[in-house]
């Protein structure tokens, strides 16, 4: 990463905008792992141009025309591909060692890894156990159907396993043993196995995919959610009657970060869907709800959490137990960077952390740092409208979903020079 800055403020005044958003991160990555499975019979339209969708669609040639040499395949910070490459890779013909960021060599995958050595996989630890970087001899022979995973770690394992399951000579049951987190992105998973002609059984823990056929059929990924989040918060510490469009967002949509619309609603943001999209709009400045569940929308967590600071909401949040693992620390980040306003986020009760603006500060400007983390930057974007003047450090972290970040926001009255 390099060590760039970019300075943010805000001109005041309403906001009219549309936003064409990238496609969504999480359903492009699945689209790409099926398109391949399919060996192109699943054809996708409107993919993300994310920098972690790019580099999975990289990593999918690479593998492919492998076949006798050791392939080195480095999916950087992608969390996402690296977990669906493990199963994919364990799959096809070919010997392969998946790596990533000193990060992603942080992010743990032993759960997935023994999932997939449980059903005759071969994979070995290049480096330290239950971590990547992974060596993977391909083409495995399967020696059972049954998989017991925990559900409390990461979902993207579940869903790694999934993408596959139909493919794999015999099918697979799931059993999950604990808790799911993020169960929308599970549910994201079946829909666009659905979409292609997939059965699937999902009854209470357990869910079974046999080997099946799947049909040609074309995947069309809609906006990406999570980066509508930021847009949210835009209009939330905008001023009544800004407004923003958002083209191509759906109402009922697969991505679980669409919960941003019911959480919006307490910080006076309505949300209109028409004419193939949704207009969001600052109606009322009154005060909601302050108490939210981030267990089933991990990626909205930092969103609404500097929003609630910019606004100087005292606000309950829960459902954080996975944030530690992602790109960053993010509890670790969100903390340092809030007390730079003199705000705390604190755990009170075991799961429930408190923000408290009670001594909030404002300061005339705030140097950002975004830890390789494109949502740090991005959660903390909006509060130019309220601050002076921020200054982000390394904002070309935001190319992990959604690179046209940054002039995006000079559409809606925001000015930025990199430095
Ligand atoms: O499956 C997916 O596309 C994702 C699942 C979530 O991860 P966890 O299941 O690890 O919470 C989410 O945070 C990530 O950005 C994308
Ligand atoms: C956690 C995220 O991504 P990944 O796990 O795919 O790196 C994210 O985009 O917020």
């Amino acid at each position: 990463m390099d060590t760039e800055i970019l300075s943010l403020t805000h001109q005041g005044g309403c906001i009219k905008a549309t936003i064409p958003l990238t496609g969504s991160k999480s359903e492009s990555n699945r689209a790409l792992i099926l398109n391949a499975l399919s060996k192109g019979k699943v054809r996708i339209q409107n993919l993300s141009h994310a920098d972690d969708t790019t580099t999975l669609q990289k990593a999918l040639q690479i593998a492919t025309k492998s076949i006798d040499t050791l392939q080195t395949i480095d999916i950087g910070p992608a969390g996402t591909a690296m977990r669906f490459l493990t199963a994919y890779l364990s799959l096809i013909p070919g010997h392969f060692l998946l790596t990533g960021s000193e990060r992603m060599k942080q992010r743990p995958i032993g759960i997935l890894v023994d999932a997939l050595t449980g059903i005759g996989a071969n994979i070995n630890y290049a480096g330290t156990a239950g971590y990547p970087p992974l060596d993977i001899k391909g083409a495995f022979s399967q020696i059972s159907d049954q998989i017991t995973i925990r559900g409390d770690v990461s979902s993207q394992y579940l869903s790694a396993l999934l993408l596959i399951a139909p493919f794999l000579p015999n099918g697979l049951t799931l059993t999950i043993s604990s808790p799911l987190t993020s169960k929308p992105y599970v549910s994201m998973t079946l829909d666009m196995l659905k979409e292609i002609g997939v059965d699937y059984l999902w009854e209470e823990n357990n869910i079974t995919i046999k080997h099946q056929e799947i049909k040609e059929s074309v995947l069309t990924v809609e906006p990406d959610w999570s980066a509508a989040s930021y847009w949210y918060s835009v209009i939330a510490l905008s001023p009544i009657g800004s407004s923003i469009f958002l083209p191509g967002l759906k109402n009922n949509s697969l991505q679980g970060d669409r919960a941003i619309v019911d959480i919006m609603r307490h910080f006076g943001v309505s949300s209109r869907f028409e004419n193939n999209g949704v207009t969001l709009e600052k109606v009322s400045t009154t005060g909601g709800e302050r108490f939210f569940n981030f267990k089933e929308c991990p990626d909205l967590a930092q969103t609404v959490i500097a929003c609630c600071a910019a606004l100087g909401y005292n606000a309950h949040f829960t459902g954080l137990e996975t944030l530690k693992i992602k790109e960053t620390d993010r509890i670790l980040a969100l903390q340092q960077e809030l007390a730079k306003f003199s705000i705390t986020l604190n755990e009170e009760d075991l799961g429930t952390y408190h923000l408290d603006t009670t001594s909030r500060t404002n300061p005339a400007s705030v140097k950002i740092k975004t830890y390789e983390d494109h949502r740090m930057a991005m959660a903390f974007a909006p509060l130019a409208i309220v601050f002076k003047e921020l200054i982000i450090e390394e904002p070309k972290v935001v190319g992990k979903s959604y690179p046209t970040f940054w002039e995006h926001l000079a559409k809606a009255n925001f000015g930025y020079v990199l430095q």
